[in-house]
């Protein structure tokens, strides 16, 4: 089991230092051993807090070109619907970097569109499966399964993540690498999501947690009072939960690292 860290930020603010920082490090560390980083994204309020990378030193000095980037989950639907986390990332953080088009693994964009979860699940997974035999996912030795460099997760209130939500069977999903589901407690209810094994597959894994909603659910995944999805979240090298102090303070014993 990987090592948890927990780094908590008085502010959104510092969250944003910290977690560029980390994202940079890690980029300059995979560049530098393989040439090429694949970073995954997840929606909600994570690419807000992606907007350090966009100014100095990381604007220039990040290898963008070499960054590929995936979708841990993604709602059904077309990449200009409001919905969407292609749409979000790439408004809010894509657009604004000189990452490769051709770098950026979106959800299959005729069946988002037409609403076909099922299909787009198992058109992401022949995608991700195309990128391993290029080389450009490793897999996690001898399980086949993707690796990824980099995930960058959120967390709802109800401490699901991904789409992986409490009382849904799709956190028990074994042997596919993405699946689906249709009646998503957290609007809209199509989505596609990688399964519990890939996220966990994944080298580095960062929960980013902001705002006091969400202490209850933090409390609950990391002191395991109760079996939330966030709560099963593990890694191959390194778990880090960046939280700011709202979404820390029903932790036992929290005090601000930053
Ligand atoms: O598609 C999605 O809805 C997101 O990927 C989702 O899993 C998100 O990470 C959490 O719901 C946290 O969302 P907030 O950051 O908005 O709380």
């Amino acid at each position: 089991m990987a090592p948890l860290k927990k780094i908590i930020c008085k502010t959104k603010d510092e969250l944003a230092v910290e977690l560029a920082k980390y994202t940079a490090n890690l980029s300059s560390k995979f560049c530098k051993e393989r040439g090429i980083f694949t970073v995954v994204l997840s929606g909600g309020d994570l690419i807000s807090w992606l907007w350090k990378l966009l100014e100095p030193p990381y604007i220039d000095s990040i290898e963008w070109s070499k960054w590929h980037i995936f979708w841990v989950d993604e709602r059904v639907c077309g990449w200009d619907d409001a919905d969407s986390n292609y749409k979000l990332a790439y408004d809010g953080f894509l657009s604004k970097v000189p990452i490769l088009a051709e770098n950026i693994y979106a959800i299959d964009k005729g069946l988002g569109a037409e609403g076909n979860a099922e299909l787009a699940a198992e058109r992401y997974e022949e995608c991700l499966k195309q990128k391993v035999n290029e080389n450009i996912i490793r897999t996690y030795k001898s399980s086949g399964f993707p690796q990824f460099d980099l995930q960058l997760l959120g967390m709802g209130p109800d401490g699901h993540m991904a789409s992986l939500f409490p009382g849904h069977d799709q956190i028990n999903v074994k042997v596919k690498w993405v699946t689906f589901i249709t009646d998503s407690p957290k609007p809209p209810p199509k989505r596609i999501t990688f399964t519990l094994p890939v996220i966990n597959c994944a080298s580095y894994n960062v929960m980013a947690v902001c705002d006091k909603e969400q202490a209850d659910a933090v409390e609950a995944a990391l002191s395991h009072t109760k079996d939330v999805p966030a709560g099963r979240l593990t890694a191959d090298v390194e778990v880090v939960w960046f939280l700011d102090q709202a979404a820390a303070s029903k932790l036992k014993g929290w005090c601000s690292i930053l």
